[in-house]
């Protein structure tokens, strides 16, 4: 048995009932075999051992009144995953469905992703299984006061930075951040990302992931001499990240027709290519009473319940943007069928190991989420940046560098592929380059 399947055998022990833990951690040790047979030293220094050990893992009750004063208790989550190119970094999720297993998995992964960005920034997550959906504002800031009145002493802007992912955006990290400076007394701004512009946010932070996720399929478009013009896309979500797809892939020639929700998915035949629709989007994100179906009142679309919008209409390009393991292998069979040669990942690990075979034998080019989405954490890392500097740079500015670093980090995972002899595999590579920054950081710091 070889070194990665005895540190595989040897974490699902440890982990029982973490699968989304395991997938992930399955899924990039088993892409570095070909590092780790170069790197016959990471073995006696257990590299991997204590790559798959977060550094830390904090756990904490949630305690909150709601609108009609019955008190609450949901559990909190930070999982500190590895801080060996920087402090650590990453998002906070409330969904219902959170619990240690999915904010590992998204840590892990936030460790090569944060690599990839080329910035200094570490990998984290945290979150909570307290559903945003439904709740009142009056609501929702009571919770986050209480969430922040445990996380405020394990973070700080060199220490701990966090930001948003699913059901956490602006009006969340407002509340979080106004607790934080509540508590501590000091104007340290750095410690939170995703902010609102009035208190040190970054101009292109909030389409950050989306335009992103967009640029990074320009690049691997442009290798196989296509473009983005006149192809249909199909998209989930309708949150912050498909959002920004959106935008910016009407904006580049493509025509998105789908999105979707817990609830089912619409088909608009048009395309999701304007500003009142994509202001629409919003709204179904941030108000209670505004949900999917009435976008396809308001627009004239389909609206079909219960339902996920893979292989329904014939498409060229696929953005899973809503949650992990959204593609099975019936859902990548009938991708494929519909006409989908390319899978450019907004969410966190979309596609479940079984639907990755599927794409990867039928040819269809397959992104990494760690590096297709990592625009959203690269503009966090400018947000602190700017604030390190107590200056802002305008909307041109980031927004060129989001672009070069969505283009290096094309680059650099296709030529970490083909250091090994891969092919234009940007999975491995992805895997391989973020994880060959990280491996040489671990190594020169000593043992810890
Ligand atoms: N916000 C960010 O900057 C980044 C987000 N991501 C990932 O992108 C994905 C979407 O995140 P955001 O757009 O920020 O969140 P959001 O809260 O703005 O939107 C979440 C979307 O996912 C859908 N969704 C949630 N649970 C679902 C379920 N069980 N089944 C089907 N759909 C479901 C919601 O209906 C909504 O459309 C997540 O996987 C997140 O981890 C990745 C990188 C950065
Ligand atoms: O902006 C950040 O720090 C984190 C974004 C995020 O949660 C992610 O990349 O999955």
């Amino acid at each position: 048995m070889g070194y990665v399947e005895r540190v595989l055998e040897e974490l699902e022990k440890k982990n029982p009932g973490q699968p989304e833990f395991l997938e992930a951690v399955t899924g990039v040790l088993n892409s570095l075999k070909p590092v780790i047979e170069a790197h016959p030293e990471y073995e006696k220094a257990a590299l991997l051992e204590r790559l798959v050990e977060p550094e830390r893992q904090i756990m904490f009750k949630v305690p909150w009144v709601d609108d009609n004063g019955q008190v609450h208790v949901n559990r909190g989550f930070r999982v500190q995953f590895n801080s060996a190119i920087g402090p650590y970094k990453g998002g906070l999720r409330f969904h219902p469905s959170v619990n240690l297993s999915i904010i590992k998995f998204l840590g892990f992964e936030q460790i090569f992703k944060n690599s990839l960005t080329t910035l200094p920034i570490g990998g984290a997550k945290g979150g909570s299984d307290f559903d945003p959906q439904g709740k009142s504002d009056a609501e929702v800031m009571r919770f986050c006061q209480s969430f922040m009145t445990e996380l405020y002493r394990h973070i700080g802007p060199d220490v701990d930075v966090p930001a948003g992912d699913i059901g956490v955006g602006g009006r969340e990290i407002g509340y979080l951040y106004g607790q934080y400076k509540r508590i501590t007394n000091s104007w340290n701004n750095g410690v939170l990302t995703g902010k609102g512009m009035t208190f040190g946010g970054s101009l292109i932070r909030p389409e950050a992931t989306g335009f992103g996720c967009v640029y990074y399929g320009d690049e691997v478009l442009k290798h196989f001499n296509e473009s983005y013009e006149g192809k249909t896309i199909v998209m989930s979500g309708y949150g912050n990240v498909a959002w920004g797809i959106a935008q910016k892939a009407t904006e580049y020639g493509a025509k998105v027709v789908t999105i979707s929700g817990r609830d089912g998915y619409v088909y608009d035949a048009n395309g999701i290519n304007t500003k009142e629709k994509w202001d629409f989007l919003v709204e179904i994100r941030t108000k209670n009473e505004v949900k999917l179906k009435d976008y396809a009142e308001k627009f004239g679309a389909e609206f079909h319940p219960g339902e996920k919008p893979w292989g329904k209409v014939k498409a060229d390009i696929a953005f899973p943007s809503a949650t992990q393991n959204e593609i099975d292998e019936a859902d990548a069979k009938a991708l494929i069928e519909s006409g989908v040669k390319y899978v450019f990942e907004g969410a966190n690990m979309p596609t479940t190991p079984g639907a990755q075979k599927v794409f990867r034998e039928a040819q269809v080019v397959e992104s990494p989420a760690k590096a297709s989405n990592a625009g959203g954490v690269a503009v966090s890392a400018l947000e602190m940046a700017q604030n390190s500097m107590r200056y802002n740079w305008t909307a041109e500015e980031v927004d060129n560098k989001l672009k070069t670093i969505m283009k290096d980090i094309v680059a650099n995972s296709v030529a970490a592929a083909k250091k090994y002899n891969l092919g234009y595999d940007l999975i491995a590579g992805g895997n391989i380059a973020g994880f060959e920054k990280v491996a040489e950081a671990m190594m020169a710091q000593g043992l810890y």
